[in-house]
């Protein structure tokens, strides 16, 4: 057969898999930031150019961040980086892609022993891969019809859950017939996933005792997002007040600081470079330091705390500094994200505890007959 003539080709995605009567499934997709695919100067630099291309993350005007971007960053950030990569890089690859993926799996098998209804989890990846772009088509291949997309940030931040929500917006502007769409902000006072991080610090103590500071980094944005209506500075002060009331302690001893400042503008304060350095000249010689902003472990957790600041603290003087591990896929994480999930997916027949695989299959075997029947009728 010839091909399509243009003007009839297709303008949007469709697959053409629906039968009536066919059961619908729902999605569940997580989504981090991403990671380079190797701890190479060109893979990175790859990952860097897309990353920090997206206008979300760097506000600067267009033209002057492109002649900063493709004139310094990328020629010189991508071998400093891939330093840094090598450091934490695993025989099967990025920590941040296989605790994603581990995550994904694990919450697979959590909601499959609550819920009947067929649910599906997959994870992607904003910048780099696995791709969005392809777990959604995969998604629409299975006969997904309901998304429920959870950004693997607790905290909100326009730089990072706002660019997930725009790139799965700008995919679906491609689509014949999307799905129904949930989208869950974020999750930084959920009871669960608060009780999660207290466990965590609670395991932690009792292996290696407390230290004279609790010191939570999360990952720093510009000052002036703050100013201009980002909520993430309030949402990562909030995390840090439900934990301290729930390990009860006092002000002074659980503090709140910000990493992985990039560039020369002003950040959020404190940082966490600086507050280690100053903690030994104020007697603290034991610190442990928990980043509760990072789901699951990644440079800016395994290097850049626990190696970096490790090594910064014990140079200015402190003498024991551990670093307590993200929630990766542990138990206590899984259930969180498993309760946040079952309760937005509420209302959706997939999400419905009395949701019945017997009644599902009597329906699908009633359409089965009705289309015999429209077909002998022909
Ligand atoms: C330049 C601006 C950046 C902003 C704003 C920013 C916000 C932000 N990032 C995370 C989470 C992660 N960031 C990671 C790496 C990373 N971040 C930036 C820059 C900004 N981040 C760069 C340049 C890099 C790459 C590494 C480097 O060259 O230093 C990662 C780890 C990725 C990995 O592969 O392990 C995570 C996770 C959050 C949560 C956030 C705002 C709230
Ligand atoms: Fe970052
Ligand atoms: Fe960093």
């Amino acid at each position: 057969m010839a091909p399509l003539p243009e003007a009839t080709m297709p303008r949007y995605f469709g697959l053409s898999n629906h039968r009536h009567g066919d059961p619908a499934a729902a999605g569940v997709l997580l989504v981090n930031l991403g990671t380079p695919d190797a701890a190479t100067p060109r893979a990175v630099r790859r990952y860097l150019a897309e990353f920090l291309g997206d206008p979300r993350v760097v506000e600067l005007p267009r033209w002057l961040w492109r002649l900063i971007l493709h004139g310094y960053v990328l020629r010189v950030r991508p071998a400093r980086s891939a330093a840094l990569y090598q450091r934490i890089w695993t025989p099967e690859g990025s920590p941040l892609a296989l605790g994603t993926a581990a995550l994904a799996q694990r919450l697979q098998a959590a909601l499959q022993a609550q819920r009947p209804g067929p649910i599906l989890v997959r994870h992607a990846m904003r910048y780099g891969r696995p791709g969005l772009r392809a777990a959604l088509r995969d998604f629409a291949a299975a006969g997904v019809r309901r998304l429920l997309v959870l950004p693997l940030f607790p905290q909100y931040s326009a730089t990072t859950t706002a660019s997930v929500f725009d790139a799965i917006a700008r995919e679906f502007a491609g689509w014949r017939w999307p799905p129904e769409q949930r989208f869950i902000n974020d999750y930084h006072a959920e009871p669960l996933y608060v009780e999660a991080l207290a466990r965590s610090v609670e395991a932690h103590w009792q292996r290696h005792g407390r230290a004279g500071r609790l010191l939570l980094s999360f990952h720093g944005i510009p000052e002036r997002n703050l100013l201009a209506g980002d909520p993430y500075f309030c949402q990562c002060q909030a995390t840090a007040r439900r934990l301290r009331e729930r390990l009860g302690l006092e002000e002074p001893e659980l503090l709140v600081t910000f990493q992985s400042r990039v560039g020369r503008a002003k950040w959020l304060q404190p940082y966490t470079e600086a507050t280690l350095a100053a903690l030994p000249g104020e007697g603290i010689r034991h610190v442990q330091v928990l980043c509760p902003g990072f789901a699951v472990d990644c440079l800016e957790t395994l290097e850049e705390i626990a190696i970096g600041n490790h090594a910064r603290f014990l140079h200015a003087g402190g003498e024991r500094f551990e670093y307590i591990p993200a929630l990766n896929a542990g138990d206590d994480h899984v259930a969180a994200l498993a309760e946040l999930v079952l309760r937005h997916g509420q209302g959706w027949n997939e999400f419905d505890p009395g949701w019945d695989a017997a009644r599902a299959q009597a329906q699908q075997a009633a359409a089965r007959a009705r289309r015999e029947r429209f077909r002998d009728a022909r």
